[in-house]
């Protein structure tokens, strides 16, 4: 415990051992609205669907789902721009909805079976044979909704749109497909380790997320002098009773803990500004990820020396990927 390695739990969180071979990375789905993306993002999820903005790469993408499989780890990355028609049929691709392209391992374009493929579709088509770095996988998705001839027939014309990895058709309504689509993507994954413990995100997902959008905002400004110094548990959240219609609020409370007073100083700041602009930067973030207004409580605590701490650390929730 004494010697435990803070820096690796984080990035990535580290799994006590993981298969040789193993494969892990990221994925996003493309493809013009209501083509069936999230619904077939969620059959490929199953029941293990996280909210997360855990990030091990630098830049902060919202985590829709991860993948557990035996052999790979498939976290599919969720993208606002890429569900917004008028940016991504518009005169340009944002350059959000750009830099996740060329982020990710791999991309699924989804084209449904059931209707005929339309500008959209081709707009989309070309915008992606631009990502020459990253592999397309084609999805023809909905083939419940057709016959095999429907299907045979859209998968040539899906083919013909551009240079795609592999084509392949699947329905997330009866499952045809579904572990099939997960392992072309998770084929075009690179070896490395698992990034998310499994435990953790099915657990307290959004507690999760919570915690470390508040740590993130924590570090902003002071990641030199406090580089790892910083853990944040989230001890309770609680929708507000009584509230009008419309007016919903959660009620964050949270802990931000240090390992000496001096950085419990630094953390807050001279009359308590730092912390303030922690706090409200931390509750703007996790408003916008969670959808709701938010309250959020947090102090800031001084648990001496948690890094080396066994009771500490567990309680900090540091355990389960010792
Ligand atoms: N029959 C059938 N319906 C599906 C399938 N996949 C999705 N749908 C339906 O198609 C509609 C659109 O699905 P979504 O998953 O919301 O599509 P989307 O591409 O994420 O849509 P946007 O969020 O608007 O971009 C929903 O009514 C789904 O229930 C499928 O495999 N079979």
């Amino acid at each position: 415990m004494d010697d435990l390695d803070l820096e690796k739990l984080r990035t990535p969180l580290a799994m006590p051992s993981y298969p040789e071979g193993f494969r892990s990375g990221f994925a996003c789905f493309v493809g013009r609205p209501n083509v069936g993306k999230s619904t077939l993002m969620n059959a490929l999820v199953g029941q293990k669907v996280a909210i997360t903005s855990t990030q091990p790469q630098t830049t902060r993408r919202t985590v829709r789902g991860i993948v557990h499989r035996e052999d790979s780890q498939l976290i599919i990355v969720d993208t606002p721009g890429l569900h917004k028609p008028r940016t991504l049929l518009g005169e340009r691709l944002d350059s959000l909805v750009r830099s996740t392209l060329v982020e990710v391992d791999v991309i699924g374009f989804c084209v449904p079976a059931d209707e005929p493929i339309g500008r959209g579709d081709t707009y989309i088509a070309r915008e992606l044979a631009a990502q020459r770095d990253t592999p397309v996988v084609a999805f023809v998705t909905k083939t419940d909704r057709t016959d095999r001839a429907g299907v045979a027939k859209q998968l040539v014309a899906v083919e013909q749109l551009g240079e795609w990895a592999d084509v392949v058709p699947v329905s997330a309504e009866s499952g045809f497909q579904v572990d099939t689509a997960t392992g072309v993507l998770c084929g075009h994954l690179l070896e490395g380790p698992p990034l998310y413990p499994v435990e953790d995100l099915t657990d307290e997902p959004e507690e999760m997320m919570v915690a470390e959008l508040i740590r993130e905002a924590s570090l902003e400004g002071v990641r030199d002098e406090l580089p790892h110094s910083i853990a944040v548990t989230v001890e309770e959240m609680l929708p507000r009773e009584d509230t009008r219609p419309g007016r919903e609020m959660l009620d964050i409370y949270a802990s931000l803990y240090v390992e000496r007073p001096s950085q419990k100083a630094i953390v807050i700041g001279a009359k308590g500004a730092r912390l303030r602009e922690v706090g409200s930067v931390a509750r703007r973030h996790i408003e916008a990820l969670l959808g709701t207004k938010v309250y959020l409580d947090l102090r800031v605590r001084v648990a001496k020396d948690w890094q080396r701490d066994p009771k500490q650390l567990r309680r900090l929730g540091f355990d389960q990927q010792t």
